[in-house]
């Protein structure tokens, strides 16, 4: 499906949405939920990821095909590796047989455990047949992947011994492992992190109790690239959001007040009130802890035409596509002047934003819906628009209730 977008009425936006969960948390619980069959589960991600999470799960053989969904892929790897009387082929879309898992197969053998690459060695497909593991000290490099990190430690509780990781490196995406550990210590669950060693202790039960999943702050990234792009006193509400989050994408509100957006926390929602034009002319954030909103702020640079120059970028190569390579194609069609190395982007400020640029979104999600907002500055077309599902099933009735034309072609 492709669609055409083109500008509301006013750019005075003013609109309430609901945002699906987080499919981070989402994914984890759902973890948890399986090694402890008492806990429950608000607000879960209605997201593909999250629905192939939970499928794959539920599964105790054949062919598991987790399609593009990065953090079921390694989850699921050391789920099934830990979990006897488990026999797989875990596998999923193309671009997951070129996402590197070499790290977690690596680590899960020195554990113990029996894996084995289906056809090109340090890439899905594997054949994963579940060990009883009791050996739990283990090395592994932390500048790749955090998700590598975030899945042994979540399998960690379930094992005879628990687990103790030494990291090697710079580690990468931090929020994410702080997640994963905020999460077990909800259920009870004893850990720590202390410079490179992260430990978690064996717990065979848990208490009854119901986990309650916040909005996606990810998926918050493109309301406040439409309120940075909207006219001052616009106004957008979205709901269910907290102060003390556990995403680290919530530092959106801090990158989001240098564009002129103030983010107001009231009870479970935050509004994005835009307030003042950018007071800057370049934006310079180093991105290595919230990956996922690069594609965004770069975005919203190019439509309120200011240059920027964002770091941290390394770990976008080897996501749903390469992304700094994708935002460089995409962004030159608008007529924007970047350039990437591989862990960083510089936009030069635009002069003018091309009309009716029809942008590709090579299976990844956030190409998508990172370049929706710039329909408040022009025409656009996006291909292949249904990709949005992997984390946002409901973006496109969002896009239409903040009064942006969505028009399938
Ligand atoms: O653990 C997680 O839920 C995630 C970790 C991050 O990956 P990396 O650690 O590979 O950067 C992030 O990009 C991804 O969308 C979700
Ligand atoms: C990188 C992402 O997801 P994953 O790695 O889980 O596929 C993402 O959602 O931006």
């Amino acid at each position: 499906m492709k669609v055409h977008l083109t500008p509301p009425e006013s750019n005075h936006i003013l609109a309430n949405i609901k945002v699906t969960g987080s499919k981070s948390e989402s994914n984890r619980i759902l973890l948890l939920q399986a090694l402890y069959s008492n806990i429950k589960i608000e607000n879960v991600s209605n997201s593909d990821d999250a629905q192939v999470m939970a499928k794959g799960l539920a599964m105790v053989d054949g062919v598991v095909d987790i399609h593009h969904a990065g953090t079921a892929m390694r989850f699921l790897t050391a789920y099934f590796a830990t979990q006897e009387g488990k026999d797989v082929v875990l596998t999923g879309s193309q671009r997951m047989t070129e996402r590197p898992i070499k790290v977690l197969v690596a680590a899960l053998k020195e554990l113990g455990a029996e894996i084995s690459y289906v056809k090109n060695e340090g890439y899905p497909p594997i054949k994963i047949t579940g060990k009883k593991i009791t050996k739990n000290k283990v090395s592994l490099p932390a500048n790749i992947s955090s998700q590598y990190i975030s899945a042994l430690l979540l399998t960690a509780p379930s094992l005879e011994n628990g687990i103790a990781l030494e990291l090697i490196g710079k580690i990468t995406s931090v929020p994410y492992i702080k997640m994963t550990l905020a999460l077990l210590t909800q259920l009870g669950i004893e850990n720590s992190f202390e410079g490179n060693s992260i430990k978690v202790s064996p717990k065979k039960a848990v208490e009854n109790q119901t986990l309650i999943v916040e909005s996606d702050w990810s998926s918050a990234s493109y309301f406040y690239s439409i309120a940075a792009l909207s006219e001052i006193g616009s106004k957008i509400g979205l709901s269910s959001y907290k102060h003390d989050s556990l995403q680290g994408d919530s530092v959106l509100a801090e990158v989001y007040k240098e564009f002129g957006v103030d983010t107001v926390f009231i009870n479970n929602k935050i509004e994005l009130h835009k307030v003042k034009e950018p007071q800057i002319k370049t934006l310079e954030w180093d991105l290595a802890n919230a990956p996922d909103i690069a594609q965004t702020i770069a975005v919203t640079c190019f439509g309120l035409q200011m240059s920027c120059h964002l770091t941290g970028l390394h770990t976008l190569k080897i996501k749903e596509t390469d992304r700094l390579e994708a935002l460089d194609v995409e962004l030159s069609k608008l007529g924007a002047s970047i350039s990437v190395t591989d862990k960083t982007l510089t936009l030069n400020a635009a002069t003018s934003i091309n009309a009716d640029v029809a942008i590709a979104t090579y299976n990844d999600h956030r190409m998508a819906m990172a370049f929706a907002p710039l329909a408040l500055k022009t025409t656009i077309y996006i291909n292949d628009a249904e990709v949005v599902s992997k984390s946002f099933p409901d973006f496109w009735t969002d896009m239409a209730t903040l009064g942006i034309g969505v028009h399938e072609q």
